[in-house]
């Protein structure tokens, strides 16, 4: 009765045709705004760290295509150079080419950070963005874990981006414009067991971005931290476990991640409008962000909880 009543409504009203409107809308509206962040990116120079893989590689792929000169930094020189000559062979969405620049450095070195941003400077004479992307995450219980593998993920995941942001900073000053992006997790939020010094590096990011921004507001620079949830690259497969050895497998939380592509294309938008703080992640990993701040004594219990079961289901 209630739902013939409901469809009766429907179907006599203009409340169809008003939702289809509202809709149509509210899509055009997504459109514009993504052509507008586009164009936005048209002809910028663009600094991807990490672009040999994952999220980076395609960061770089839609990036190019909105039309950005892009300088790709990794650690893996054939990487590099595969995607330099894929992107070289593609049109922008403008109809343009523009053949990447490479630059091959370390982040737990920081004799060649300062040496690849004067490298980095010397591309185009001066960077509009540059995206932190570059990480490497670690699993392992603390107890376990020595101290040099704690001072390696905070080197490359902290200390190195942190170098590599103080280096190109002042030409992005002496201009009064330049955007900075951290690509942080989840994890920079929210701490989960097993992940220590994955996340500290994250948490670390997260609050010296945040001073960055607003120190440098002033000058023009526009700072973005973007906290992705679980996304299907390599890195877990990458990861450093406690004894400082490769992970070497792939997570089911990881293969079930959002497409790195997909992602990018979120991290296009985020620059586009020069949001602050992007949290990109599923409805669960959200909530535990809030809870975290809202009631931490039930947040806690969780993830003791979750550290009891990590540790059982390791040790039956
Ligand atoms: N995948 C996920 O679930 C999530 C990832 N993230 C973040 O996204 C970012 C990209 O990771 P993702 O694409 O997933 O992982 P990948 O392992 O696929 O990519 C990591 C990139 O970092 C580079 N890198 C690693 N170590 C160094 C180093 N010592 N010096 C210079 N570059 C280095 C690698 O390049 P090379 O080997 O050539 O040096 C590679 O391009 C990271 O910051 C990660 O924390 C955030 C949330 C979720
Ligand atoms: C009001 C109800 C709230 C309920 C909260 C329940 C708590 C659920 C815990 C959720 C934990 C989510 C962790 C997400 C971690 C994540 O997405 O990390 C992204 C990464 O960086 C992945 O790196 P990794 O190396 O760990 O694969």
């Amino acid at each position: 009765m209630l739902k013939e009543r409901v469809m009766d409504l429907v179907t006599q009203t203009a409340i169809l045709p008003l939702l289809f409107g509202c809709l149509g809308i509210f899509s055009l509206f997504r459109v514009l705004q993504r052509i507008r962040s586009r164009a936005h990116l048209r002809d910028t120079v663009v600094v991807v760290t990490g672009a040999t893989s994952g999220l980076g590689r395609e960061c770089a792929r839609v990036f190019h295509a909105a039309g950005a000169k892009l300088v790709l930094c990794g650690r893996n020189v054939e990487a590099l150079e595969a995607l330099t000559s894929e992107l070289a062979g593609s049109r922008t969405s403008q109809g343009q080419m523009y053949k990447p620049y490479t630059v091959t450095f370390d982040l737990t070195d920081p004799g060649a950070i300062a040496a690849a941003a004067t490298k980095i400077l010397q591309c185009f004479g001066y960077v509009d963005i540059l995206i932190n992307n570059a990480g490497v995450s670690y699993r392992g219980a603390i107890s376990d874990t020595i101290v040099d593998v704690d001072r390696k993920v905070m080197e490359i995941n902290y200390f190195g981006p942190v170098a590599l942001t103080k280096a190109l900073l002042p030409s992005m000053v002496k201009r009064k414009q330049g955007h900075i992006v951290a690509i942080s997790s989840v994890q920079g939020k929210i701490s989960i067991p097993f992940r220590s010094a994955y996340a500290a590096s994250k948490h670390a990011t997260q609050a010296f971005f945040d001073c960055l921004r607003a120190e440098m507001e002033q000058d023009g620079i526009k700072v973005t931290v973007i906290s992705p949830g679980y996304i299907y690259t390599n890195l877990s497969v990458n990861a450093v476990t406690a004894d400082g050895s490769r992970y070497g497998a792939l997570d089911k939380n990881t293969a079930r991640g959002r497409s790195p592509a997909e992602v990018a294309q979120d991290v296009l938008a985020a620059v586009g409008k020069k949001k602050k703080d992007v949290i990109l992640t599923d409805l669960l990993p959200f909530l535990a962000i809030y809870l975290r701040t809202l009631a931490p004594g039930i947040f806690f219990r969780i993830m003791a909880s979750r550290a009891r079961k990590e540790r059982k289901s390791k040790n039956s």
